[in-house]
C-alpha cells in the first residue's frame, strides 16, 4: 500500500484504517520534515513508550536535549573507539562459535547469532561485564515487546500479545543490574564513569531528574535501540549474500587483492552500506506536526501524522538507477550515488538521527572482518520476505550452514 502511494509523488495523502497520514518520500521533503523544521515535526506518544519510558528515543524538548548531551561524547567516532575492546571481544565470541560449527558441520542459527553479538556488544559498554546467558534469556523479553509494537503510534495493540509480563521481567533485569551497579561502586568507584550505567549514576548524584526510573529508561533505550537494529543488517547482509553468491565472490576475491586494510573496510563498508539501502532497520519514521504547515505547497494542519519512509526513498528509482538491484558497488568511493543528503538516510537526518550509528558501524564491521573472509553461510532456512513491523526484519528464522573459505 506504501509503494502504491509513494508511486503518487514525493509527497502523499493516505488513509492507514480510518486514520489520515502524510507520507514523504522525496529526499527534500524528507529533508525539511527531519532536518529543517524539527520544530514543526516532532516526536509524539511514541508507540515504544510503555518499554522506554521517558529514554532518549522518547524524549522531546528542553529533556530530550539534556539527555543526547549526556551521552552525545560517547558516540562520536572518537568517542566510539573507547568501546573498541568491548566490540572485539563481543565479535570474537562469535567468531570463536562459527569456528566450531565450521569444523564440526554443525548448523548456526545466524538471527540469534547476530542478536547476542549486538546485545553483548551493548551489554558491555553499559555494564563492562560480557553478557551472560541467563541475563541473555531474560532479555528475550525485550525482543517480545518490540515485535508486539505496533507499526504506527496510536494504532490499537494486538489484544493476543499481552506483554505484561515481558514489561515486568525487563524492569527485574534493568533494577538488579543497576543494584549491582551501585553495589560495586560503593566498594570501588570507578574513575571517570567508563560505562554507561556508571554514567548515568554519577550524574544521578548532582541531578534530581536522573531517577532510577530514568536511569532503568536509559538503560533499556540503549539495549533495545542497540541491538534490534544492528542484529536485523547483519541478518540480511547474510540473506542478501545468500541470496546473490556471486556478489559474495567477487567480494572474496576483491577483498584478497586490497593493498591494505583501510580497502579491505572499503568493500565491508559497502556491503553493509548497500544492505542499510535495501533493508533499513527503521523503514518508517513518523512525525507530528505540532503546528499549521505548507509542505511543498499542500497545507498540513496542527496535529496531523506525518511519515518518512526510509525504505521508500532507498528504492527510488529517480534516485538510485536499477533501485531493487543488490550491488554494494554503489558504495564504493568511485561509486555512482545520488549526493542529496536525504537520499540515503539509514540512520535518519537531523538533530533526532541515530547517536550510536558510529558504534553500529565500527560493531558490523569489526565483526564481518572477522567472519566475512573466513567463511561462506548457505542459509537453510531463508526468509521469503521481510515483516514491516517496528523494524524491518525477516520473516522467518535466518539458519544456515558454514564452510570455510580457506580450509
Ligand atoms: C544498524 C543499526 C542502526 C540503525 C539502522 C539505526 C537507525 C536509527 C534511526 C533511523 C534513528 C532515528 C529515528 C527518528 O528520527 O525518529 C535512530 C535513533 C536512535 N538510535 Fe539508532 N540505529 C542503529 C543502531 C543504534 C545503536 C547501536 C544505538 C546505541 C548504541 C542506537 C541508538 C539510538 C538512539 C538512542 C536513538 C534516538 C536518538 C534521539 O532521538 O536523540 N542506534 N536510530
Amino acid at each position: 500500500m506504501l509503494r502504491a502511494a509513494a508511486q503518487a509523488g514525493p509527497l502523499t495523502e493516505l488513509r492507514i484504517g480510518d486514520r489520515p497520514f502524510v507520507l514523504a518520500t522525496g529526499p527534500d521533503q524528507t529533508q525539511q520534515i527531519l532536518a529543517k523544521r524539527p520544530d514543526v515535526y516532532v516526536k509524539h506518544g511514541h508507540r515504544a513508550r510503555p518499554l522506554l519510558g521517558d529514554g532518549l528515543i522518547s524524549a522531546s524538548g528542553d529533556a530530550w536535549k539534556r539527555q543526547r548531551k549526556l551521552f552525545q561524547a560517547r558516540f562520536t567516532v572518537a568517542g566510539t573507539r573507547r568501546w573498541a575492546h568491548h566490540i572485539t571481544a563481543a565479535a570474537e565470541r562469535i567468531a570463536a562459535r562459527w569456528e566450531t560449527a565450521a569444523d564440526t558441520g554443525t548448523s548456526v542459527d545466524l538471527g540469534r547469532d547476530m542478536r547476542f553479538f549486538a546485545l553483548d556488544t551493548i551489554w558491555r559498554t553499559l555494564t563492562g561485564t560480557p553478557l551472560d546467558e541467563v541475563t541473555e534469556r531474560e532479555l528475550e523479553a525485550v525482543d517480545a515487546v518490540v515485535a508486539s509494537l505496533p507499526t504506527l503510534a496510536g494504532a490499537r495493540p494486538d489484544p493476543a500479545l499481552a506483554v505484561d509480563d515481558a514489561l515486568r521481567q525487563i524492569d527485574t533485569t534493568a533494577h538488579r543490574v543497576i543494584g549491582l551497579a551501585r553495589a560495586r561502586r560503593a566498594e570501588a568507584r570507578p574513575e571517570g564513569a567508563p560505562h554507561l550505567l556508571d554514567l548515568l549514576l554519577d550524574t544521578a548524584e548532582t541531578r534530581a531528574e536522573y531517577t532510577d526510573r530514568l536511569i532503568r529508561d536509559e538503560l533499556v533505550t540503549l539495549l533495545v535501540a542497540g541491538h534490534e537494529t544492528t542484529a536485523q543488517t547483519l541478518c540480511w547482509l547474510f540473506v542478501l549474500l545468500d541470496r546473490h553468491p556471486e556478489v559474495h565472490d567477487r567480494f572474496l576475491t576483491g577483498y584478497e587483492a586490497a593493498a591494505d586494510p583501510a580497502g579491505r573496510d572499503a568493500l565491508l563498508g559497502a556491503l553493509v552500506q548497500e544492505t542499510l539501502r535495501l533493508y533499513p532497520a527503521v523503514w518508517l519514521v513518523p512525525r507530528h506536526a505540532a503546528r499549521d504547515d505548507v509542505l511543498d505547497g499542500l497545507p498540513i494542519p496542527a496535529g496531523t501524522s506525518v511519515l518518512t519512509c526510509p525504505y521508500l526513498t532507498h528504492r527510488s528509482p529517480e534516485l538510485w538507477p536499477d533501485p531493487e538491484r543488490f550491488d554494494p558497488a554503489r558504495f564504493l568511493p568511485d561509486g555512482r550515488r545520488p549526493q542529496h543528503p536525504a537520499a540515503f538516510q539509514p540512520f535518519g537526518i537531523g538533530a533526532r538521527a541515530c547517536l550510536g550509528q558510529h558504534f553500529a558501524l565500527q560493531e558490523m564491521l569489526t565483526l564481518l572482518r572477522l567472519l566475512l573472509p573466513a567463511y561462506r553461510p548457505r542459509l537453510t532456512t531463508p526468509p521469503r520476505g521481510a515483516v514491516f513491523g517496528a523494524n524491518l526484519r525477516p520473516d522467518g528464522p535466518v539458519r544456515g550452514t558454514l564452510t570455510a573459505v580457506r580450509p
